[in-house]
């Protein structure tokens, strides 16, 4: 089975993070960080740098990987490469997928509008912990997880060999 390989930036600054309210797509009406699918001929990096800069405004130029979650089940079989940064340029503008965009303090995170798996795998993504995150959905309900840090050499080996 091919699975979509999709992104998720998380734009940081000091204790926040910066969300975006869903208007169209996937996840209509919930809180994200800022991605989508990786289109034939780009690399997963570049891939995360158009979305960013599409839903956003925002320039990028270095990422951080720091986890890689498996989606199976419904609503879809996908492989999410998340990534943080804490340098951006440009003005940040609202879009026609994000708007508002909102900072959001770490402790102060929406998780009761946004996927049920976030509250699973930001507090690694909040600290930059690599981790791993294989999630199960049957319907819109979570029936399976396994979430682990992971050593950030083996997911750089991990993340190379699917790049
Ligand atoms: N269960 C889940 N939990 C989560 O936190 N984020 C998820 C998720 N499932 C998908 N995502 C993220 C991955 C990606 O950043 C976004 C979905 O991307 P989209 O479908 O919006 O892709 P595109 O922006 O390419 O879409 P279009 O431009 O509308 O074709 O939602």
């Amino acid at each position: 089975m091919k699975r979509k390989v999709y992104t998720l930036i998380f734009v940081k600054k000091h204790n926040e993070v910066l969300l975006g309210l869903k208007v169209r797509g996937f996840g209509v009406g919930l809180w994200n960080g800022f991605g989508g699918k990786v289109e034939t001929g780009e690399s997963i990096h570049e891939g995360a740098k158009r979305e960013l800069k599409e839903e956003s405004n925002l320039n990028v130029n270095s990422l951080e990987h720091v986890g890689i979650i498996t989606y199976e089940g419904d609503p879809c079989q996908s492989v999410v490469h998340v990534f943080t940064t804490y340098n951006t340029a440009g003005q940040l503008k609202v879009s026609e997928e994000m708007n508002p965009i909102t900072w959001y303090k770490f402790n102060d995170i929406p998780y009761q509008k946004m996927w049920p798996d976030a509250k699973l795998w930001y507090p690694y993504m909040l600290q930059d912990k690599y981790f791993v995150a294989v999630i199960k959905y049957i319907g819109a309900k979570i029936s399976e997880t396994f979430i682990t840090p992971c050593d950030a050499n083996k997911i750089q080996t991990v993340f190379k060999s699917m790049v």
